[in-house]
């Protein structure tokens, strides 16, 4: 495909910085709250990942593409991140696995992709002046225009994205005779959490961000699950109300990142905007409960809030994130829920953490037992 003939573009920062690079896509607008991944490898897990959704990522690794593309590696139906910025762009690729080179798919997808940056100092700037608002253009001599488009964007405080990405429909997911029957909260869900729970012999119903209690009790869930996804989690109140009727009745209840900050608001534990929050697949996290150390995939610019979570008599911090002391995992006392703020599918990441998806068929197998 011709992607050679690249114009000259620009990232235009909130802040009034400008970035200078080639435009390598037929799609040359973009805007969104620029972000950065760590991750060397796992690019096509990343921009297919939900909780990306309104996000223009920067890559740090210095090649993006150069392993090409498979129909595996995808944790979502498209590509959801809203542009992409990297250093070098690479159409050929050589792993025998890949069947599409990275370029075609994302011009399948229409995404923006700016390459030719110096990511370095990008990343070093946003790393100190935080995360905010970006527009990628190649109207390069029109500034005054772009920054007016740029104060358009809503910034990502106080913005609910689930329902842009979430299932319209309840749909299935695994074998229906399997042990374990699970209701999934869609606000974003990753494909490869949805492998996990089925591996395990999980049958999983996956209900709409506005689904109700009550709409998933015909199908007699032994557990449930809320999942990841994009955007502020504080303005998402029929999550929290599902969490809060989930827990009132006891039953095992699972949260991951975003799931895992709507069970925090469901307990009146509040939720803030990180600085520049933590992506890439090497993040540390101490498990408080066995004082083991794990590397952890993750995505995510909000995290819950430390102080009311310690003084919360209900609540016991599971986790910690080593490298900022924020709160990694939560787990209830008086009720059978735990979640994390991290990604245990990985996908992209090491798998040191997948243990948490047998904790939860422990907590549903526990459960059955108690109320038998
Ligand atoms: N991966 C996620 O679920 C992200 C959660 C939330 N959107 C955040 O940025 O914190």
């Amino acid at each position: 495909m011709a992607y050679l003939e690249k114009k000259d573009a620009i990232i235009l920062l909130q802040d009034g910085t400008i970035f200078h690079g080639k435009m390598v896509s037929t799609q040359n607008h973009a805007t969104g709250e620029i972000c950065f991944n760590t991750g060397t490898t796992g690019y096509q897990e990343i921009f297919t990942d939900p909780s990306y959704y309104g996000q223009i990522m920067v890559t740090t690794n210095a090649h993006i593409g150069n392993y090409g593309t498979t129909d595996f590696d995808i944790e979502s139906d498209s590509v959801k991140i809203a542009g992409l910025v990297c250093k070098n762009f690479s159409s050929d690729f050589s792993r025998p696995a890949a069947d599409k080179g990275l370029f075609e798919f994302l011009e399948d997808n229409n995404l923006c992709i700016i390459s030719d940056v110096d990511t370095r100092a990008l990343v070093s700037h946003i790393r100190d002046h935080g995360a905010q608002n970006a527009i990628m253009s190649t109207q390069v001599n029109d500034v005054d225009q772009l920054k007016k488009q740029l104060n358009d964007t809503p910034s990502m405080k106080g913005l609910e994205l689930a329902s842009a990405v979430s299932t319209k429909e309840p749909y299935y997911f695994g074998d229906e005779n399997a042990q374990y029957r699970i209701a999934a909260l869609d606000l974003g869900v990753k494909t490869n959490i949805l492998r996990n729970l089925a591996s395990r012999d999980c049958y999983i119903k996956v209900f709409p961000f506005n689904a109700t209690y009550e709409e998933t009790l015909s199908f007699n869930p032994d557990g449930y699950f809320i999942s990841n996804g994009p955007g502020d989690p504080a303005p998402l109140v029929d999550a929290v109300a599902f969490a809060k009727a989930v827990l009132e009745k006891q039953h095992p209840l699972f949260g991951i990142c975003l799931g895992h900050q709507v069970i925090a608001l469901a307990n009146g534990i509040s939720t803030y905007k990180m600085h520049t929050g933590h992506r890439g697949i090497n993040h540390p996290v101490q498990n408080l409960e066995n004082n083991k150390g794990e590397i952890t995939s993750q995505n995510h610019g909000f995290a819950i809030n430390k102080e009311e979570a310690q003084s919360n008599p209900d609540v016991k911090i599971t986790h910690m994130h080593l490298n900022d002391d924020t709160v990694a995992g939560i787990k209830l006392i008086s009720k059978p829920c735990f979640s994390v703020q991290y990604h245990p599918e990985a996908g992209p990441g090491p798998n040191d953490a997948t243990y948490l998806f047998d904790q939860f068929i422990e907590l549903i197998n526990t459960t059955k037992q108690e109320t038998i």
